[in-house]
Order: C-alpha cells, then structure tokens, then sequence
C-alpha cells in the first residue's frame, strides 16, 4: 500500500533560519514559503534528489504544531509522508487494522494539491504519519 517517501517535515521555530540554513550552509534547493491556512501551517519545500524536506512553521491561533513545538522549542523532526495509489482505499485498510485516522477521515488538500490523511502518531511508533495521494 505505502509507496515511496514523499517528504519529512521538520517543525521549526524560525522558518526563514531554517530555509537559509538549508540554502546557504547545506546547498539545497529551497522553495518560497508557501502559507496554508487550511492546515495551520506555513511550509518551504527543499528538493532532494529522492525526496523532499517540509520545513514547517505554525499559521494563525490554532496551529495542529504548536504544541509539538512547545514540546520541541529548538524544532524537530515532526512527521513522514508516504505515497498511496487510492487514499479511501488507504484509510479504509487503516481503519479496519483498528489505526486512528486524524480529523475526521476526509482527505484534505495538502501543499501539492493533492489529498492527504494524517494517522496517530501512538499508533505507528510514535511517529506522525501522513499519506498522499499521487
Ligand atoms: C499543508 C499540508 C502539509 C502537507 O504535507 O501537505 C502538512 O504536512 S500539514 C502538517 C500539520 N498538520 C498536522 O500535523 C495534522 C495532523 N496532526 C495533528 O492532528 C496533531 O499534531 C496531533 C493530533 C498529531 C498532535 O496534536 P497535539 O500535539 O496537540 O496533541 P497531544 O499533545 O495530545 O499529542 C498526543 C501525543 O502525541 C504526541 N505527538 C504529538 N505530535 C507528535 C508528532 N508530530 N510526532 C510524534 N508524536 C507526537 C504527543 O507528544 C503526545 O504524546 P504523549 O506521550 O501523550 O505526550
Ligand atoms: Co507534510
């Protein structure tokens, strides 16, 4: 079902830091930020040859990542994205395997213009995982 590693986002307090450090000291190719009100976050995509890294920061009152960081006040590594073929088909598998579908199951639309469901971190290992659709 899970196909390849779309990308790893990282939380990060200061997002302009965050993108020059990844430009400058790095060397990696750093995209504008891009505000995503529908998500509570603000997000600059670095392209990898094989992947991507979401550097996140949070948007407006209610951000879902203030509290990571709170917890995290230095950022960290916040969750990971994997593809999937049919997203419904994804969290209907996920749910009858008795995994907690974030929000309320509907897919949202995600920084690339395509669906994306978030999955409870408790039940993956402590890890936040998001699945996109290509
Ligand atoms: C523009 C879209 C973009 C894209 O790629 O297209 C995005 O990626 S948007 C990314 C931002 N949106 C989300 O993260 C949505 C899903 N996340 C959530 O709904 C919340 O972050 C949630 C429910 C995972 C955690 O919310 P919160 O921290 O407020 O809840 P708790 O404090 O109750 O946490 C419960 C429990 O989980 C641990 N936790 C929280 N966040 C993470 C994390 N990122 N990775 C691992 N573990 C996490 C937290 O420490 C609590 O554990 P406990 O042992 O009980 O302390
Ligand atoms: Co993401």
């Amino acid at each position: 079902m899970i196909g390849k590693l779309n990308h790893v986002a990282i939380a990060v307090p200061d997002l302009g830091a965050a993108a020059a450090q990844y430009r400058d000291t790095l060397g990696a190719h750093v995209n504008p930020p891009q505000d995503e009100p529908d998500h509570g976050v603000t997000v600059v995509f670095i392209d990898l040859p094989n992947t991507k890294i979401e550097l996140l920061h949070p948007l407006g009152d209610d951000s879902p990542i203030a509290g990571f960081l709170a917890k995290n006040p230095s950022g960290g590594i916040h969750h990971i994205c994997y593809e999937v073929d049919d997203i419904m088909a994804a969290r209907d598998r996920l749910t009858a395997a008795g995994a907690r579908v974030l929000g309320d199951g509907t897919p949202k639309i995600g920084a690339h213009g395509k669906p994306v469901l978030f999955l409870h971190p408790k039940d993956f290992t402590g890890t936040l995982v998001e699945l996109e659709q290509v």
